[in-house]
């Protein structure tokens, strides 16, 4: 059985939800809108109904375009008094998600594809406007001077609202009475950064490289649970729109999202389980880190950014259409297809074992498949070849009986031996065994005649799988195997 102590438990939700008042709503909109904006007489005990109010409005559905704007004549802004950046803001991006986003409306959008079109460039876009006399604050820009170049464009029906709605601010409001406090500048600016975790994958970085403020960190005990979200808003529910969950591990639950700024498609994979102590989240983290350590190669899925959040480790990906598991992809595969995600996978691990690191966990779940080219994703397992790193393997039924007796010197030869029982499980279209005779033979590379596929093929699966790892291919072997002559002579 698969032994991954980071990732166990059950999913926590934690959607804050609170009632609200109708000015606290159109007050929110605001923020969400354009600016934000909070009366510095308001308490700072309300953070939390503050955090219910924006995620509420992050939740419900994409108001139509006339009726999320706030209502001109808004009292908070119409009373002159001072206002400061809201300290929860300066926690959560600041950007106008277009009203049709959440659809794909108004892109010229293949669901196919990951990166659909972004919209046309309208000839009025905001970002070229120049507004001299409405404050106009970007809570994610470097400074707070009053540049006002907001960061997003928008589509010309926000465009129009967007710029009624400041045209009237600035005429409620007096000039000269906002101002952004230097204490909300440093707020948005934290006096320490989160902590920069040193890369087991990444040789020859120095630990002053990687993490400047490390001496000054060590005063600061109790930090690095705050990078859990500390602050109580998702940047999950800001940044991304959800659609549905496309699936789900012993330890993982993965999402097909929308990210609000790109109008992008990605997948996101999030821990089940709170990782509560340093340890789980050290351990899930190696996951992404193997990830970033490898870069690109088009048969591994693409990584793009990580964080914490309640304790929860999100990691956003490239998404694909499906996994090879026999859930996702009931029907036999040919020969041809066969060698094609055979040459695919081998293509991916000779890069993963050139580049120092061992997968351990290969298996059809883990092998993905975007519009017919074939990636490996799940590096949950992933580990380094020289055996400087601990080993946790994979699934039992993919792996060598040498790595189930905590022999550790071949670890590429153990990625080899899952790669053959993978393809021998496509082909059969059954689950390989958990137990029993069959599974020993199996073991050894044993296994009945497979029909309708060539000895070639067969003898190679063999030899993948033989019980000794020095016997097996390596992966650089196996990709220049003339079985797949034909296939090389066509891509060159
Ligand atoms: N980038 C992706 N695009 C599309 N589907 C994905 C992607 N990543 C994961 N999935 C789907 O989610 C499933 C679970 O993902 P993953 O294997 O990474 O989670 P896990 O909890 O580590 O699983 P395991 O039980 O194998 O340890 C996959 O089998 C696949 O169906
Ligand atoms: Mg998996």
């Amino acid at each position: 059985m698969k032994r991954k102590s980071h990732k166990i438990g059950k999913k926590q939700s934690r959607k804050m939800k609170g009632a609200l008042s109708n000015s606290t709503t159109r007050h929110l909109q605001l923020q969400l809108g354009q600016v934000s904006l909070i009366p510095l007489n308001q308490p700072s005990s309300t953070t939390s109904s503050d955090v219910s109010c924006f995620q509420n409005l992050l939740d419900s559905e994409p108001p139509n375009t006339s009726s999320s704007r706030v209502p001109l004549t808004d009292d908070s802004f119409a009373d002159g008094r001072d206002c400061i950046l809201s300290q929860d803001f300066f926690c959560t991006p600041d950007y106008i998600t277009p009203d049709n986003q959440h659809t794909l409306n108004g892109f010229d959008c293949d669901m196919d594809t990951p990166c659909p079109k972004s919209p046309e460039k309208l000839s009025t876009t905001k970002s070229k406007r120049c507004r001299p006399d409405v404050m106009s604050v970007q809570p994610l820009s470097p400074t707070f001077s009053g540049d006002h170049q907001p960061a997003v464009e928008l589509g010309k029906d926000s465009f129009a609202d967007e710029f009624a709605f400041e045209k009237t601010i600035a005429a409620a409001k007096p000039k000269g009475q906002n101002y952004v406090s230097q204490s909300a500048i440093a707020l948005r600016f934290r006096v320490m950064p989160p902590p920069c975790f040193r890369n087991p994958f990444l040789e020859d970085v120095t630990e002053k490289e990687i993490d400047p403020f490390g001496n000054q960190r060590l005063k600061c005990a109790g930090l690095f649970p705050a990078i859990s979200g500390g602050d109580g808003l998702s940047r999950y529910r800001a940044d991304f729109h959800e659609f549905e969950q496309i699936g789900g591990g012993n330890f993982s639950h993965v999402f097909k999202v929308l990210k609000r700024l790109d109008g992008c498609l990605y997948a996101v994979k999030r821990s089940i389980r709170p990782l509560r102590l340093e340890t789980e989240r050290t351990k899930a983290l190696m996951e992404v880190q193997a990830l970033a350590a490898l870069g690109l190669h088009q048969n591994i899925v693409s990584y793009y950014s990580s964080w914490f959040e309640n304790e929860q480790l999100y990691i956003q990906m490239e998404l694909c259409d499906h996994s090879l598991s026999i859930r996702k992809c009931p029907e036999a595969f040919t020969e041809a297809q066969v060698l094609d995600a055979l040459f695919q996978v081998a293509n991916a691990l000779q890069f993963i074992h050139e580049k120092g690191m061992a997968h351990l966990d290969v298996k059809p779940n883990n092998i993905y498949v975007k519009g017919g080219v074939y990636k490996l994703g799940d590096f949950g397992c992933a580990t380094l070849l020289d055996g400087s790193l601990p080993i946790e393997e994979g699934d039992a039924r993919y792996m060598p009986q040498e790595i189930l007796n905590e022999n550790y010197d071949h670890l590429d030869k153990v990625d080899i031996f899952s790669l053959g029982a993978s393809i021998y499980e496509l082909i059969r279209r059954l689950p390989l065994p958990e137990s029993g005779c069959q599974y020993f033979n199996l073991k050894e590379g044993k296994f009945p005649l497979l029909p309708g596929h060539s000895l070639h093929l067969q003898n190679l699966l063999k030899v993948m799988m033989d019980p000794d790892p020095v016997k097996r291919p390596s992966a650089r072997e196996l990709v220049e195997n003339p079985i797949f002559c034909k296939k090389t002579q066509r891509i060159a």
